[in-house]
């Protein structure tokens, strides 16, 4: 059974090809063209359903989709669902950076923290949903460090680590990230749910 995999973000598709590597997946560029749903929930579970549930409206397919972002203790868990377009342009990685580094300028090391958060969602033809949601605690630093990644990896040390996530590893960051832990958990539904007991013997 193959799974739509729905996210325009080429970053963050190469993470979940990577966790999600038992699945069967097939990405939007695999199916007809759609056009992006407005992402208009309030948290990122319900921006997550929105998206797989367009996917299986538009495809047929089970879809699995993403809401991710940060969310930043002095700023009152914002950027938060508007983590993609912080600076006002859609996707500007840099300038969503600046723009957090910049408003929390004078905010002491000590108040400094932060956390990603991912929900996962998984949306079946028949109607039945769910969604996971996991968070990487841990604290903003005060100038970009690192190349790997994506987003606002580079200002970010998770809890337990001295190198921001754009210094770790691809299976490092993996390992301890918001994404990795959310899609590990929704795999295991998807094996439950979608797995054909009659091919475990073949
Ligand atoms: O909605 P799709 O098509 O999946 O792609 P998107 O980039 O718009 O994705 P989101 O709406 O979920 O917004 C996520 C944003 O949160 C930030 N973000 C999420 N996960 C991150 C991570 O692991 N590392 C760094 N930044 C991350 C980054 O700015 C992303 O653009
Ligand atoms: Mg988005």
């Amino acid at each position: 059974m193959k799974i739509l995999l729905a996210t325009r973000n080429k970053k963050k598709l190469v993470e979940l090809q990577r966790i999600l590597i038992d699945v069967a997946l097939v990405g939007l560029a695999d199916v007809p063209a759609y056009e992006e749903v407005p992402e208009s929930g309030l948290t990122f579970e319900e921006n997550a359903l929105i998206k797989a549930r367009e996917g299986v409206a538009r495809t047929g397919l089970p879809t699995v989709a993403d809401d991710s972002g940060l969310a930043v203790d002095v700023l009152n868990g914002m950027p938060g669902v508007f983590s993609a377009r912080w600076s006002g342009v859609h996707g500007d990685d840099a300038g969503n950076l600046a723009l957090v580094l910049a408003q929390i300028g004078d905010v002491p090391d000590s108040a400094r923290g932060a956390a990603f958060v991912c929900s996962a969602a998984l949306a079946l033809p028949d109607g039945r949903e769910w969604t996971v949601t996991r968070g990487m605690p841990g604290r903003l630093i005060r100038a970009s460090r690192g190349e790997n990644g994506f987003g606002y990896d580079p200002i970010f040390v998770a809890e337990g680590q001295t190198r921001t996530n754009a210094e770790l590893t691809p299976d490092e960051k993996d390992a301890i990230s918001h994404r990795g832990k959310a899609f590990r958990a929704l795999a295991e539904i998807i094996t439950a749910e979608l797995t054909d007991p009659s091919a475990a013997d073949t």
